[in-house]
């Protein structure tokens, strides 16, 4: 089967977006929503190479862009113990994969850079940025100036054409914009591949966007006034917009989760390659359950 067609869409009654075939989207935590509306309530605690090309710049779409593939060569660190259980899981992951590529998705900093880094590394898939192939697409450095020198509806077109070209691609690992999923034409694109949602609190995400500042990130900027409460703030109203849109994916990785399993609570303590080998856990066991509902 074609790696490209496998997940095929089919549109779902009564939604505006489309899902594939069969594909039960992401358990939608029931309480979670309110959860997070509490807890903006509660006072702050501040607190390895491709194996073949794959290259998007020379797929049809992309062919313009001056730019390479982004960062995707880069090592990551990470223990022993966790290189031999994110190169088994790898292992097994792969033949079910089957070249199709795996999309992140998760809001601005919940480590689908990071985290995409690393899964492509042991698959041995090639990485993209979908917000670096958008700046390289209009000739302009930075998304902030994107949304700047142009608008947010001009950046998002060209998102959605980055990831209608990406679609066609295979074995690779993208890391999409916080705010790909709200467009249900995206979808289309990103489940002809595999979605994966990292779920970050957001007091998590405000942490870590407060430690890098929000200049890079137009939606959470402002002039003035504490970085942690600003971001939060603004992330709790965004978090409230896309939740279902990102329960859409095939797949959650709730950081909350593994904390749990790990037994404490302190999601801030969770390494990024343990986050990378949930979410192969978390491939393994989808895509495993959708080769025996197949045969
Ligand atoms: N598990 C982790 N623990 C602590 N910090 C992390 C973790 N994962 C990522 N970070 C940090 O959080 C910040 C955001 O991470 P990253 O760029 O990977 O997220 P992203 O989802 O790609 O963000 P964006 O969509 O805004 O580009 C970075 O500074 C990164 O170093
Ligand atoms: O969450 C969002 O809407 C965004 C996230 C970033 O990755 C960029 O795509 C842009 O800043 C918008």
């Amino acid at each position: 089967m074609d790696a490209g067609t496998c997940f095929r869409a089919t549109p779902r009654a009564g939604a505006g977006h489309r899902t594939p075939q069969g594909f039960p989207p992401a358990r939608v935590p029931a309480a979670r929503l309110a959860a997070e509306k509490k807890a903006a309530q509660r006072p702050l605690a501040l607190g390895l190479g491709s194996r073949r090309s794959t290259d998007p710049i020379r797929g049809a779409g992309l062919k313009g862009l001056r730019c390479r593939k982004s960062s995707g060569t880069e090592k990551v660190n990470y223990s022993a113990d966790e290189a031999l259980i994110l190169k088994q899981k790898a292992e097994d992951v792969l033949p079910y994969l089957n070249d199709r590529c795996v999309y992140l998705v998760g809001m601005m900093g919940s480590g689908k850079t990071t985290v995409g880094k690393i899964i492509a590394e042991v698959l041995g898939y090639s990485f993209f940025d979908s917000d670096k192939l958008v700046e390289q697409a209009v000739g302009i450095p930075s998304v902030a100036e994107i949304f700047q020198v142009h608008s947010e509806a001009f950046f998002r077109d060209n998102e959605s054409e980055v990831l209608r070209d990406l679609s066609s691609m295979h074995r690779l690992i993208v890391a999409t914009g916080g705010g790909a999923v709200i467009r249900p034409i995206n979808w289309n694109y990103m489940k002809k591949g595999l979605t994966i949602w990292l779920d970050v609190p957001l007091d998590a995400l405000a942490r870590r966007i407060a430690a890098v500042g929000t200049a890079s990130r137009p939606l959470l900027h402002q002039e003035s006034g504490d970085p942690y409460t600003k971001a939060y703030a603004k992330l709790t109203a965004l978090m409230e917009k896309r939740m279902d849109s990102y329960a859409n994916a095939h797949v959650r990785v709730s950081l909350e989760d593994i904390a749990f399993r790990q037994g404490h609570d302190d999601v801030n303590v969770l390494t990024p390659s343990a986050i990378a080998i949930e979410a192969l856990l978390k491939m393994e066991s989808f895509l495993t359950e959708k080769a025996m509902v197949r045969n």
